[in-house]
């Protein structure tokens, strides 16, 4: 399989289990792998032969904006759900990052795989 990647996707967005975290918006950072076969649009030089980077990356950042959940565990599983289904994308490996949240940390959050290899 290969991989579309896009990395250091920052977005910024209500985020939070705590009411002070819902009155402001934090800064997420992702990255994504998505699987795909890069042989047709290899072989025709057509970018709708593949998985289009831009279309992606825009469609993930709206998504993300326009998000109001508690857990970055919650937003990372209806992203991956989005983009599966939205771009057609078989399998995919998000990790979502909040680097303002923990002053003790550079970063936390959490890393999901979807789909089939
Ligand atoms: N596993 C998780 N742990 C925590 C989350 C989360 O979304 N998933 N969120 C928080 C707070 O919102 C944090 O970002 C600020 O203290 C705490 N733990």
């Amino acid at each position: 399989m290969d991989i579309v990647f896009i990395r250091g996707l920052r977005v910024d967005t209500v985020i939070g289990i705590y009411d002070f975290e819902r009155a402001h918006h934090q800064t997420l950072v992702l990255d994504l792998e998505l699987g795909t076969d890069i042989r047709p649009a290899a072989a025709d030089d057509d970018i709708k032969l593949t998985l289009n980077y831009k279309a992606i990356t825009e469609g993930v950042e709206a998504f993300v904006k326009a998000s109001e959940f508690a857990l970055v565990e919650t937003l990372a599983q209806r992203c991956a759900e989005m983009i599966m289904t939205e771009f057609a994308v078989p399998w995919l490996r998000l990790t979502l990052s909040k680097p303002g949240a923990m002053r003790q940390a550079s970063e936390v959050g959490i890393v999901i795989e979807r789909g089939q290899r």
